[in-house]
């Protein structure tokens, strides 16, 4: 078993099978699943040699549909080799790059086929591309959705990135008209400036302190968002999905619009149900997110919210930068990037966590590969062990526990708040297009990784 290699057969007692687990043999072919055959199955074929992988889970791949790749223009934030290095050592078989961090950003066709140059023949898992929609846009929108993008994403709020600049709620009619009928899906990063924390002006209170930082973005900055959204939602019948939902409290407001038929999605990412603002320490910058970590109340609230399919998938929202960018030197939330680095770390994270709460392993494909998948229209090729869907595969010990050190971590900056972490959830070895891109620490010598369209 060598990474590189194509898998003929892959086998084990534990096979994630829609709702069922069991011992099973996959046969793969051509970098698609052939076949699935049930161990109980009397009429059993003769399957020939298969990598027997015992008791340890096989299931798909994880679809991360929310990650900053930032190359071109900032690679030394992240890039292509190492997000999706960093992604095949986390069991994830497929990426949605998100349109900003990069420069050019993905907001033009021209744009976005310069993010595909840079992208070739440098992806160890599979990457798609999601574009971007900026004030006066409108018109490169079917271009790129033709070229193959599964949709687009906004900011309500300064995005981090001037390049990127965000939508008023005038912008964001045309853009919602001009999406009418396509298929294609809006995504929000649903945070709102209000009128009185403006006038209020510059906090006194201490920068280093994480609660200064978390009172700079109250809850109803991403209520108010959220509401604007699901309006929009209602009115144009256009898909819209709220990405990174940190406040439970916006919830009641989603809840209603989907009662009423608005066609939305909403996500949450592994920071908001691992993390919390009462333990983070002063000066702890790699912890700044936007919207922010929250507290310990609204993080089990969120758990439940996604027990109760109220939050359809979790995603990582890997938005790295460069170690200084964190000023770790003066512990500054205010001037710190705003941005976490987890990428590899999305399933043994979530699994840690969610086993506790009562959340199975087919709870884990429906939340980390099915939904993102469907989010990103990839549903009908990928996210489930079915004949002649993608081989797309990732074999993991759930039960092994680990700790998160510097030499495990494959992000180009290894900064995370996760350093120490003790996780439940080894991946063993990750399957791409019927490739072993990675297994037990090595890598594919040539990255098996496609750069996907949807049609
Ligand atoms: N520009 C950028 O990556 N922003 C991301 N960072 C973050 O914390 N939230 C985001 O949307």
């Amino acid at each position: 078993m060598e990474a590189g290699m194509a898998v003929k057969v892959l086998k084990s007692q534990r096979v994630v099978l829609g709702q069922e687990i069991c011992s099973a043999s996959i046969v793969l072919k051509d970098g698609k699943i052939q076949d699935i055959v049930k161990d109980s199955d009397k009429n059993k074929l003769h399957l020939g040699q298969a990598m027997d992988f015992g008791d340890l889970v096989i299931m798909p791949g994880v679809i991360d549909s929310h990650v900053h790749v930032n190359e071109p223009g900032r690679t030394d934030w992240e890039g292509y080799w190492t997000a999706t290095r960093s992604a095949a050592a986390g069991g994830i078989t497929t990426i949605v790059d998100m349109p900003l961090n990069s420069i050019p950003p993905t907001t033009s066709l021209r744009h976005l086929q310069t993010k595909l140059q840079a992208a070739e023949g440098q992806c160890f898992v599979n990457t798609a591309f999601w574009g971007g929609v900026i004030p006066g846009n409108e018109q490169e929108l079917r271009p790129m959705i033709s070229a193959g993008v599964p949709g687009f994403k906004c900011f309500m709020i300064h995005s981090g990135v001037d390049e990127f600049p965000h939508v008023t709620e005038k912008d964001l009619h045309k853009a919602m008209a001009e999406l009418q009928g396509t298929g294609s899906v809006m995504l929000f990063h649903a945070e709102l400036e209000l009128e009185d924390l403006k006038q209020t002006g510059k906090s006194k209170a201490d920068p280093c302190e994480y609660s200064t930082f978390l009172d700079s973005r109250p809850e109803n900055m991403e209520v108010e968002a959220v509401q604007q959204v699901c309006q929009l939602c209602l009115r144009y019948q256009v898909r819209c999905h709220i990405v990174h939902l940190s406040s439970a409290k916006a919830l009641s407001i989603t809840d209603a619009a989907r009662k009423a038929g608005a066609p939305l999605t909403v996500e949450t990412t592994h920071h908001y149900l691992n993390l919390a603002a009462e333990h983070i320490p002063r000066s702890a910058t790699h912890f700044k997110c936007c919207p922010p970590i929250r507290s310990q109340v609204n993080q089990e609230k969120l758990w439940h919210a996604l027990k109760e399919a109220r939050i359809d998938m979790v995603v990582s929202d890997h938005s790295p930068c460069t170690v200084g960018m964190k000023k770790l030197g003066t512990g500054n939330f205010l001037e710190a990037w705003g941005g976490i680095a987890s990428l590899q770390f999305g399933l043994p994270l979530f699994w840690t966590s969610a086993k506790k709460r009562g959340f199975s392993l087919q709870d884990i494909v429906m939340l980390l590969c099915q939904k993102p998948a469907e989010l990103s229209s990839l549903a009908s090729r990928k996210a489930s062990l079915l004949p002649g869907y993608d081989a797309d595969i990732v074999i993991w010990d759930p039960d092994k526990e680990y700790e998160i050190t510097e030499e495990c971590v494959h992000h180009k900056n290894k900064l995370t708040p996760y350093l120490g972490c003790k996780l439940h959830g080894e991946v063993i070895a990750t399957i791409v297009a019927g490739k072993i891109t990675y297994i037990k620490g090595q890598f594919a010598p040539e990255p098996p990784g496609q750069l996907l369209f949807v049609k």
